[in-house]
């Protein structure tokens, strides 16, 4: 009989900076969320990050790299205006945090604005946020996730799935009402299990038919309505890969803007070396292999896609290293190669 393990490991010691101003931040937020008119006068004083059709405006920076681009609110009113759009649709923005300086940040999609118009007066570029990820530096990368997750939710959260009226948002975008019905909507994320699995000496990886090419990941699945982490993890690489899984250990956590958004569940995970032979469901993956230990360290090495030289093998690559996925990898060579 297969064994369940959860394994034993010491939980993930986390630091944070004391003597900040993250308490009373963290009110002044959940203050404007509640709070209508403290919001407006927080838009007012407040700075906006653009998008069109959920792609965020960036400048280019310092060596190569991108960096999202933030406006003085009357700034965007005048820029609303000399478009021939009304100003008061920065009231369509939604709340997305605040700077340790407490200057509020906002999002706002600008859509229906040509799009050339806008880059050419703001002096940025409105860029597709998958490409995004490899122009941004990672501490930029989850802010302007959470902009895009929350904006589109916004946009497919119009109407009340109970009395199909109008929903009516907050000022901060907190939430959604339906005054016919009274249901109020709260922006959602669909839990997803991502694992890392070894055999021990190699980690596998699979590659869905839609990922760039030659990109290669950790697995990952939706959890099923009522399942556990751990019940999600067994039965995702079961079903994707046909393998029964040994052992697990939690690892961490982060927010995915797609497809709507995910709160993706990192693991790692092991099988018996024994029983590891890859059976791949190709209705949901095109590809899924071992990897040596020497190939994982090699593709970490390439920074990002590489060019098959002269039309040679094609070389497999990983996910930006700010994602989970990577970070999963880079884990699980640090375990393999601890004390060599
Ligand atoms: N950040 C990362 O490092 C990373 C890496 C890999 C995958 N991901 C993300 O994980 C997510 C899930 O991975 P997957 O596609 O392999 O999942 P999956 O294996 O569960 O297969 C996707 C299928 O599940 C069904 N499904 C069930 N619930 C769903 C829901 N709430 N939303 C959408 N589809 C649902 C759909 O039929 C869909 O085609 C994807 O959105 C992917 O972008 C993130
Ligand atoms: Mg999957």
């Amino acid at each position: 009989m297969l064994r369940w393990l959860r394994c034993l490991h010491r939980p993930r010691l986390v630091i944070w900076r004391s003597g900040s101003s993250y308490v009373a931040r963290m009110r002044y937020l959940v203050k404007l969320k509640g709070d209508d008119e403290a919001c407006s006068a927080a838009l007012r004083a407040g700075r906006l990050f653009l998008y069109h059709k959920l792609r965020p405006l960036l400048m280019r920076a310092e060596g190569g790299r991108h960096r999202p681009l933030d406006m003085k609110t009357t700034d965007v009113e005048a820029l609303l205006e000399k478009l021939g759009q009304q100003k008061e649709r920065v009231r369509e923005s939604v709340l997305v945090g605040c700077t340790e300086t407490w200057v509020p940040q906002f999002c706002l999609d600008v859509g229906t604005l040509e799009k050339c118009a806008v880059e050419r007066l703001c002096g940025g570029e409105f860029v597709d946020l998958r490409k995004a990820f490899f122009l941004l530096r990672g501490h930029d990368v989850p802010h302007m996730a959470r902009g895009r997750a929350l904006l589109h939710w916004h946009q497919t959260h119009g109407f009340c799935s109970a009395s199909g009226e109008p929903t009516v948002k907050n000022q901060a975008g907190s939430q959604r009402v339906c005054q016919g019905s009274g249901h109020t909507y709260y922006p959602q994320m669909a839990p997803v299990l991502i694992v890392l699995v070894s055999d021990g000496s190699r980690c596998l990886l699979g590659r869905q038919a839609a990922f760039p090419r030659d990109m290669y990941s950790a697995l990952a699945g939706f959890c099923d309505m009522g399942e556990t982490m751990e019940e999600t993890l067994r039965r995702e690489v079961a079903e994707e890969v046909g393998l029964e899984v040994e052992t697990f250990q939690f690892a961490s956590t982060q927010h995915w803007p797609y497809p709507q958004s995910s709160f993706m569940l990192a693991c790692h995970a092991t099988v018996n070396p024994q029983r590891c032979q890859v059976s791949v469901d190709k209705v949901e993956l095109e590809d899924a292999r071992w990897f040596t230990l020497e190939e994982i360290q090699e593709a970490l090495r390439r920074a990002s896609a590489p060019q098959a030289p002269g039309g040679g093998p094609p070389v497999f690559w990983l996910p930006p290293s700010f994602t989970i996925a990577h970070q999963l990898v880079q884990e699980w060579v640090r375990q393999q190669t601890a004390g060599v």
